[in-house]
């Protein structure tokens, strides 16, 4: 049964996303569950991928540490042996898939970073010649490198809708110029330390999102999952080639087998195959081994 706040039942549930969940552990910390729940184009699917939350949420981990000289980050710890007591009882679920974060006052604009043109980007470019008003040379292609990496603020939309690109002037009447100029330069800053970590184990960064939030002294802090595949894209390096979809590091084998089932799209997502289940069980974990130079079984047994 995929693991739902309901397993949860006696804490306060404060929200969902596709595959993690948010509850409230007492007025100032908030608990961040992922689950081994995976979604391909934009549907969960029924089948789980064993250990997947635990990956996610170690890589998140590991990242806030490797970023921490330039952005505080929201955990307040990993250790569920350590949580507070009205965690308890949930230790065993909880173990290696959950962090206990400082509740933030959040910022509400997705703070998307691109290096490579592809998804709701490619779409703005073919359009417009641009992504988010930053005009882009001619005959670039699906996959394509940008000439720098660029900022695409977003709105935050509720689950099952698509995000809305919006503009830098447009973010800035959200929240203010001033934080909307230190969003948009931590956001590259922290791209570009995550993409020239990741380009040196052979995974491009493509893009990704991220959240942040101000804590109780006002310090603004980075949040939510941090340069995972689910909120970001990765693509091996060396299987890069423009012009077409790039095959996806973690979700490949699933997308793949989805389109030679015909499934319709709108339809709910069938159960996937064993052999599809543990290829793709490996993909996350060799992500996590190869980003962070740490095993996969090392870190579960730490956790
Ligand atoms: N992180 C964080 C965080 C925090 N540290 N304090 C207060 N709120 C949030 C928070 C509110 N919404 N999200 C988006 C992420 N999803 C929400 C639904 O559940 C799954 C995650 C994050």
């Amino acid at each position: 049964m995929p693991l739902t706040h309901e397993e949860f039942a006696g804490l306060t549930h404060l929200g969902s996303g596709k595959v993690r969940e948010l509850f409230a552990v007492g007025d100032d910390a908030v608990l961040l569950v992922a689950s081994d729940r995976i979604s391909a184009f934009d549907v969960v699917l029924p089948t789980e991928i064993p250990d997947k939350g635990a990956v996610l949420t170690g890589l998140s981990l590991w990242w806030f540490d490797q970023l921490a000289d330039l952005v505080p980050s929201h955990v307040i710890s990993s250790n569920v042996d350590e949580y507070p007591a009205e965690l308890a009882p949930y230790t065993e679920q909880l173990r290696g898939r959950s962090m206990l974060c400082r509740r933030l006052d959040m910022v509400l604009i997705e703070c998307v970073a691109r290096g490579y043109l592809t998804g709701s980007g490619l779409k703005d470019y073919n359009r417009s010649g641009a992504v988010s008003g930053h005009p882009l040379p001619e005959g670039l292609v699906d996959g394509s490198k940008l000439p720098t990496t660029i900022y695409t603020p977003s709105t935050k939309a509720p689950i099952g809708q698509h995000d809305e690109n919006i503009s830098r002037d447009d973010a800035a009447g959200r929240v203010g110029a001033e934080l909307a100029a230190e969003l948009e330069r931590l956001t590259l800053q922290i791209f570009g330390r995550a993409s020239d970590l990741a380009a040196e184990r052979g995974i491009l960064l493509a893009d990704t999102k991220f959240e942040f939030g101000h804590d109780a002294e006002g310090t603004l802090r980075l949040a939510d999952e941090v340069l995972t595949p689910d909120s970001s894209r990765f693509w091996p390096e060396d299987t890069w080639a423009p012009g077409s979809s790039q095959p996806s590091f973690d979700k490949q084998f699933i997308r793949d087998y989805l389109v030679s089932t015909g499934w319709d799209k709108t339809e709910p997502g069938p159960e996937l195959p064993d052999d599809v289940v543990e290829a793709t069980r490996a993909r996350y974990v060799e992500a996590y081994e190869r980003l962070t130079g740490i095993s996969f079984k090392d870190y579960l047994s730490g956790a």
